[in-house]
């Protein structure tokens, strides 16, 4: 490969696209997909998610010649490795990747901060909805619009292809989608929300969106509802042959790319911030998890070569995650009798009968976690690879034993325990920490109080987090504790954990212009039951009304 960057497989006969530029899917059935296919498709023809056939790993005399590259120029460094410039000219990236952003209010995109002994703070939040979903859907929302623009020259009318994207949110992605994509040509857009489940600015953020084009649907039920709602429609083989679904949620590949790219830029900014850290040396990760695609970003950041001591899960109430690492069971709820069954003694947040508790950092309110699936692939991967037999196999064997953890979860509700190979190599990784709600509270309180750092409150969650692990990992690592949102758009917690602070103002130290005013604005939102064919026949509707609308201009 050019770059110096080596892949850790076998090279394809391919001689347009080398292996780290073929995807294939999760559940074994579908591969061999090109990096346009992935991005249009979202959720592969099994089931399954796509992931790349190979994963680069980069040396580290590449990594000293990265280190003072600008956030775009590593961006285009990295994103490059996996998709081929026979489907995106190298100049046609980089101007979709210096458009992407364009729109952040500060240069460095993703700037480290150090808040307190060897904690660092990756701060996510400087795009334009405030929230880390910014890095991946400016960008997702530009690769669409370059897709869309090449498969429609000289097409007209009904014969353009008109890109239908369903998503659903717990609050952040959604307005992150919106606005990517509001405006675009040849795209509609479908939100699914948990009605009256995401804070009251996530609310206002989607729903004052006026463009034709954007779609709010409020469903009666939680995230996970709303989350099986979309698999639904994936699976429909007519809408999809009608319709031509997309994903912004990070089921689409593109979402985790763009992501990996901050876990090599807050590496070399620790790197150029702190004289006692060189390149090479090893950092933890800290993040915030609900469904697993900002942590998996990681993953594979470590899997290309950075030097992750580990990646710590911060999971609040909401904790299948950390629950699977500590039994080796995924299950939606704790297993019956088991002490975490109906909530630990110092949970403070309410449950509702399906399980999902409803708590101070409401876009983690997750129980089924959609990547998770991705890195069960590769546990299922170095497990059969064991085995001593070719690459084909073990990659087919990964396939078929994820399809049936999957099927399990959907079925039973849960999968496991896996084997012990399993849980061992997911623990050589990765560490987890669940954080209650009152302990989110109280690391807002302490952060302020001592450094005087308002935090979000799932960023407060990975800082927790990141303050255990600190206990065990010793004080000579540092920690890189991801910032996800800013707190402004959780003015809820912050009040509750701030309120008796002396001098503390929210509307003079937290909240950003953007947001005076939004409660004035005019909304849209249509109310939707949880059932996927009701949403199927409002998705039907909507693109035939702006499909006429466009016929009549
Ligand atoms: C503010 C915030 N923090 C953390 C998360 C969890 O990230 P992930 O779902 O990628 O695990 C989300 C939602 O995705 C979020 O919106
Ligand atoms: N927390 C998310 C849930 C959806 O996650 P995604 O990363 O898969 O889009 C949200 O804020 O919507």
């Amino acid at each position: 490969m050019s770059n110096g960057v080596a892949t850790n497989g076998t090279e394809s006969q391919d001689q347009t696209h080398t292996p780290c530029q073929r995807y294939l899917s999760t559940r074994g059935e579908d591969g061999g997909h090109s990096f346009e296919y992935v991005v249009l498709k979202g959720l592969a023809a099994d089931g399954g998610l796509y992931i790349p056939q190979e994963v680069p790993v980069v040396p580290e005399s590449v990594w000293q010649s990265w280190k003072d590259l600008s956030y775009t120029d590593l961006a285009y460094n990295i994103i490059s490795l996996f998709v081929s410039p026979s489907e995106i000219p190298a100049e046609d990236l980089k101007d979709i990747i210096n458009r992407s952003y364009a729109t952040f209010r500060t240069p460095e995109v993703t700037p480290l901060v150090h808040l307190q002994d060897s904690i660092h703070l990756l701060e996510l939040f400087h795009g334009p909805t405030f929230a880390f979903k910014d890095v991946a859907l400016q960008f997702l929302g530009n690769l669409f619009e370059y897709f869309l623009v090449r498969k429609n020259q000289g097409k007209e009318g009904r014969d353009r292809y008109h890109l239908t994207v369903v998503g659903a949110t717990s609050g952040d992605t959604g307005s992150a989608a919106i606005y990517g994509l509001r405006g675009k040509k040849d795209v509609s857009v479908f939100m699914l929300h948990p009605k009256g489940r995401v804070s009251p600015i996530q609310e206002l953020q989607m729903t004052t969106v006026l463009d034709a084009n954007v779609h709010n649907l409020a469903i009666t039920g939680n995230f996970d509802h709303c989350q099986d709602i979309l698999k639904s429609l994936f699976a429909d083989p007519e809408i999809n042959a009608t319709h031509k679904l997309g994903a912004v949620n990070s089921i689409n590949w593109a979402r985790i790319l763009a992501q990996t790219v901050y876990y090599f830029y807050s590496y070399f900014s620790l790197a150029r911030q702190s004289e006692s850290f060189n390149i090479g040396d090893k950092v933890r990760f800290v993040v915030p998890s609900g469904n697993f695609g900002d942590i998996l970003a990681g993953y594979f950041a470590f899997r290309m070569g950075l030097p992750v001591d580990k990646l710590v899960i911060a999971t609040n109430e909401n904790d299948s995650l950390d629950r699977f690492w500590k039994t080796g069971c995924y299950t939606k709820k704790p297993v019956s009798g088991s002490k975490a069954e109906g909530g630990l003694p110092e949970d403070g947040a309410k449950a509702h009968e399906d399980g999902v508790k409803e708590t101070m950092s409401p876009a983690m309110d997750v129980l089924v976690s959609s990547n998770f699936e991705r890195l069960l692939w590769y546990l299922a991967y170095e497990f059969a690879s064991s085995a001593g037999m070719d690459d084909e196999w073990n990659k087919k064997q990964a396939g078929q034993e994820v399809s049936s953890w999957l099927t399990d979860l959907k079925v039973k509700d849960g999968f496991g325990p896996v084997y012990k190979d399993v849980l061992e190599s997911a623990r050589r990784n990765f560490e987890s920490e669940r954080v209650t709600d009152q302990e989110t509270l109280d690391t807002i309180k302490s952060l302020y109080q001592e450094v005087g750092y308002v935090l979000d409150p799932h960023t407060a969650v990975g800082v927790e987090a990141a303050r255990r692990s600190v206990k065990r990992a010793g004080a000579d690592i540092p920690h890189i504790s991801l910032s996800t949102a800013h707190p402004a758009k959780f003015s809820g917690a912050v009040n509750l954990a701030l309120q008796d602070q002396p001098e503390f103002d929210f509307e003079a130290k937290v909240l950003p212009q953007e947001f005076v005013g939004l409660d004035q604005k005019e909304k849209r939102v249509q109310d939707v039951a949880n059932d996927w064919t009701a949403v199927r026949e409002v998705i039907r509707e909507q693109v035939e009304e702006e499909l006429k609308a466009l016929d009549s201009a």
